[in-house]
């Protein structure tokens, strides 16, 4: 039998994920073509904002890769752009002038952003953010420019703004509404939304409309309609998207503010379909991917002449992604004479949460600052849950923190788990019960957490439930890199089992797809088999990321900067007129003290380095590396009155005892000696607080862009209990612990209870403190190494002569 021929055009995430679905309904019924403008396989646009945040990496956002499409017996043509269907004689024609016959059509075209029409908007530095091309832009700007504006206050402009601030820039935002994001929010959480990233630093000019960009050839600034003006070297245009309906308008496909469709996703010419943000189904295009998920479904089912339902409209929720923020939106939360409103307001602890009723049915709910109750009240609204009196007054309470049992246990089987693909509790469960035992298996098997990822924490949190005892935290698949389908535990159990030695060999070994393997796994196999075998492994500088292969971390302008150890923040002296001489001779422009309590050096040559170093004759204070950072320290006992232990002691003997320690990620440490905790020992990777007869050790915490308090793993008498602690400690986390992972994720992964199970079991930590001891035996001084080492100067620094 002939296969027919169906044509996709637009290789974005609706498009593919209804050749996708129709693929799970037959593999054989079609000939599939699909043409995309971009020049990348279907990749998660979601992810985006993710990216520019720098928690993702552009390569890891690859929703279907390339080898996908071959599998599938897809053509891809990718760079290729369909410029008009010619639907009397059913075919495609592109602009490279390819002719494309297809016996069924699917127009998946997405979106355009809104650009303002205003003078100026075509200068360098004007921005919209809605595929890699602009996201490569906003990187590459942060690189070179310092202020950047956003105009738009909803969900894209807020992402775009907080990725900004994250990458150094000074960030306003410009919003014409009185308060943010106010398609999603009412007054009182858009306010709050607003003071919350104040605090982080990002800028509001609210109810401004801008009127002109200035500049020469690239954006300098703004000019605003009330006439004032504010600097910019880089401008986001976010202010809404419009369905891309350019191609269906050209080929005389009926359209109204999208492509319009009927329940089953046909267009009004026969053998054509339509799906995802350019399509206007009941008078709607939706611009979030759970409807257009669904919409794919009803289409595939169609398609493929099964038995569906139709496709009868979406109620839709939000979430911003932005970390720090939990605000959630969904239904309609609009109050007027119909409907009414149930409202919480913890002013002190800054959460907001309402939800709307029409008459007894609720139809609308926002959450600022705890959304936790995010989901149980999506499914009530998309059900229209009739709620009684009682269930009113409980209904903002978190119904299972109350009850002691987590919140997935308490949540109904057909309640929804992951939004953006509509899957359930009922279906992750059975997933498990069918043998899944990681998120990663799950995200296979049913496509929950595939999308925004927001959803990866419950889906982890059902995991445990379900699995009970027999769940494994660190058995959590996620392959390491795109250029192999393992995990970073197989990886390891692999290195260990097949004794190999080098990065070269595990990627040949392993199967690697790519020979040279990437920037992700190539530093992480040099951290993974210099974790496994400390004693024999050879580092290999070239796997290195650039700072921990010059032992300098590189500034703006080429230069570096240099941070001598100073332990526990203790100085002296002879140090500091060493350090002023060398400040001199070598006309090192900046000094400047860290947060770590020492002394950077900012603005050496890289000729100078081993040069620097050999004069300083300091160890290295390893400021570039995923090792350990500093240990802060107060002054404790011996000055302050206040003080019960000798803060200063401790801090000196653990950083004596750990530096150099190879670590996943950076790891910072703080001893304070009372809980007034003047050297912020709540927000370090490993904090130490004395106490009267005693220290106590908190886990976990964080000070940057993911604030995190750290938690409490033990109280302890004797200095000695804290070096034992911390050592069993760091050596779980260097072998469990995916590389570049903070101690703040990995424990939120495992989970505290897991670590203190661990360290509880006597046989266990005394191993973990055997190879801490093997390890630290090795290490030696990186600094001295080079400034010893004529050869090693000469590959690093062609050209230096040491004197
Ligand atoms: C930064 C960002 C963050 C987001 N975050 C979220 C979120 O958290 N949650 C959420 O639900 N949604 C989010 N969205 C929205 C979500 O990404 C979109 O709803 C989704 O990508 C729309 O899918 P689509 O297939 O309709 O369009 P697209 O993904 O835009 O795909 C359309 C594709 O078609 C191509 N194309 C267009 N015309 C032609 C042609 N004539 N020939 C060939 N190819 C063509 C385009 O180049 C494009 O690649 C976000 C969007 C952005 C930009
Ligand atoms: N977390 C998420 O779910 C998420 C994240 C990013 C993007 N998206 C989706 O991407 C699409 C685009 O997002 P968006 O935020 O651009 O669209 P949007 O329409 O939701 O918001 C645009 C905002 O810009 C403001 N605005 C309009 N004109 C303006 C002007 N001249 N000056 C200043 N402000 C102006 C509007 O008041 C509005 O709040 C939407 O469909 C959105 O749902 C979703
Ligand atoms: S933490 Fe306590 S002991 Fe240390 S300096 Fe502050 S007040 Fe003094
Ligand atoms: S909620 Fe977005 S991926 Fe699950």
């Amino acid at each position: 039998m002939n296969k027919k021929k169906l044509i996709l055009v637009g290789n974005g995430m609706a498009g593919v994920r209804a050749i996708e679905e129709v693929l799970k309904i037959s593999k054989d019924e079609f000939e599939i073509t699909i043409f995309g403008s971009e020049p990348h396989p279907n990749y998660n646009r979601i992810l985006l904002s993710k990216v520019l945040q720098g928690d993702t990496k552009l390569s890891d956002i690859t929703l279907n890769d390339w080898d996908w499409y071959k599998n599938n017996n897809i053509t891809l043509h990718t760079g290729e752009t369909v410029t008009n269907v010619d639907t009397e004689n059913k075919r495609v024609i592109t602009d490279s002038g390819r002719v494309e016959e297809y016996d069924e059509l699917i127009l998946a075209t997405g979106s355009v952003p809104f650009m303002l029409p205003i003078p100026g908007a075509e200068k360098e530095g004007v921005t919209a953010f809605r595929d890699i091309k602009d996201t490569d832009i906003m990187l590459e700007a942060s690189q070179k420019y310092k202020k950047a504006a956003v105009i738009g206050g909803g969900l894209l402009g807020l992402e775009a703004a907080r990725g900004l601030l994250n990458l150094g820039m000074d960030v306003t935002v410009i919003h014409l509404a009185p308060f943010l994001m106010e398609r999603q929010l009412d007054p009182t959480a858009g306010k709050l939304l607003q003071q919350e990233l104040e605090k982080q630093g990002m800028k509001f000019l609210l109810e401004t409309q801008t009127e002109q960009f200035l500049g020469e050839e690239r954006v300098a600034g703004l000019k605003f309609k009330d006439g004032t003006t504010l600097d910019a070297d880089l401008v986001v245009m976010a202010v809404g998207i419009k369905p891309n309906i350019e191609l269906a308008k050209a080929s005389n496909i009926a359209v109204n503010r999208g492509i319009i469709v009927n329940d089953y996703l046909q267009t009004e010419t026969p053998h054509i379909y339509s799906v995802g943000e350019c399509a206007e189904h009941r008078g709607i295009p939706y611009g979030l991917v759970a409807p257009l998920y669904e919409q794919a479904k009803v289409l595939a089912s169609h398609l493929c002449g099964t038995d569906t339902k139709p496709y009868e409209g979406s109620v839709l929720s939000t979430q911003l992604k932005v970390s720090g923020v939990e605000v959630f939106s969904a239904g309609d939360f609009t109050e007027d004479s119909d409907k009414k409103a149930i409202k919480v307001f913890d002013e002190q602890d800054g959460v907001y949460k309402k939800i709307v009723l029409r008459g007894s049915k609720i139809v609308g709910a926002v959450l600022f600052g705890d959304s936790k109750e995010g989901n149980r009240l999506f499914s009530m609204i998309q059900k229209e849950a009739d709620i009684s009196d009682t269930e009113k007054i409980t209904i903002l309470q978190p119904i299972g923190e109350d009850a002691g049992v987590s919140l997935v246990a308490s949540m109904g089987a057909d309640e929804i788990i992951c939004g953006c693909n509509g899957v359930s509790k009922g279906t992750i469960v059975e997933a498990i019960q069918g043998g899944c035992t990681s998120v990663d298996e799950i995200k296979a098997c049913t496509s929950a957490s595939r999308s925004c990822g927001g959803c990866k924490g419950l889906v982890g949190e059902l995991l445990q439930h379900t699995l009970g005892s027999d769940f494994d935290a660190s058995q959590q698949k996620e392959a390491i890199c795109s250029c192999t389908t393992l995990s970073r535990d197989e990886v390891v159990e692999e290195i260990k089992a097949k004794g190999l030695k080098h990065t070269r060999e595990v990627m040949n070994v392993l199967g690697w797809k790519s020979e040279e393997g990437c920037s992700k796994c190539r530093p992480a196999l040099n951290y993974y088999l210099a974790m496994i075998n400390p004693i024999e492994y050879k580092d290999e500088r070239d796997s290195r990321f650039v700072n921990e292969r010059m032992h300098a971390n590189i500034q703006k302008d080429g230069t570096y900067s240099v941070v001598p150890r100073m332990y526990g923040g203790v100085t002296n002296a002879n140090d500091l007129r060493t350090i002023a001489d060398v400040v001199d001779k070598y006309e090192i422009p900046l000094v400047k003290l860290t947060g770590g309590q020492r002394i950077d050096l900012i603005g050496v040559k890289k000729e100078d380095l081993p040069k620097v170093w050999g004069d300083l004759d300091m160890p290295s204070g390893f400021a570039y590396g995923k090792s350990l950072r500093t240990v802060k320290t107060c002054v404790g006992e011996q000055f302050c009155r206040f003080g019960t232990q000798d803060s200063m002691g401790l801090g000196i003997r653990l950083e004596q005892k750990f530096e150099g320690l190879q670590t996943p990620h950076k790891v910072k440490m703080a001893v304070s000696a009372c809980p007034r905790s003047c050297a912020e020992s709540g927000f370090k990777d490993i904090g130490f607080i004395g106490i009267d007869g005693g220290w106590e050790i908190y886990v976990g915490g964080n000070g940057g862009t993911h604030v995190r308090g750290g938690d409490l793993l033990y109280k302890v008498q004797t200095e000695e209990e804290v070096m034992e602690v911390t050592a069993a400690y760091l050596q779980y986390y260097r072998e469990t612990a995916n590389y570049l992972e903070r101690t703040s994720a990995w424990i939120d992964r495992v989970g505290l209870a897991h670590v203190q199970s661990i360290l509880d079991d006597k046989q266990k930590r005394k191993e973990l403190t055997a190879r801490m001891e093997e390890t630290l035996s090795v290490y030696k001084d990186p600094w001295k190494e080079i400034v010893e080492s004529e050869k090693t100067t000469k590959e690093l620094f062609a050209n230096v002569v040491m004197s």
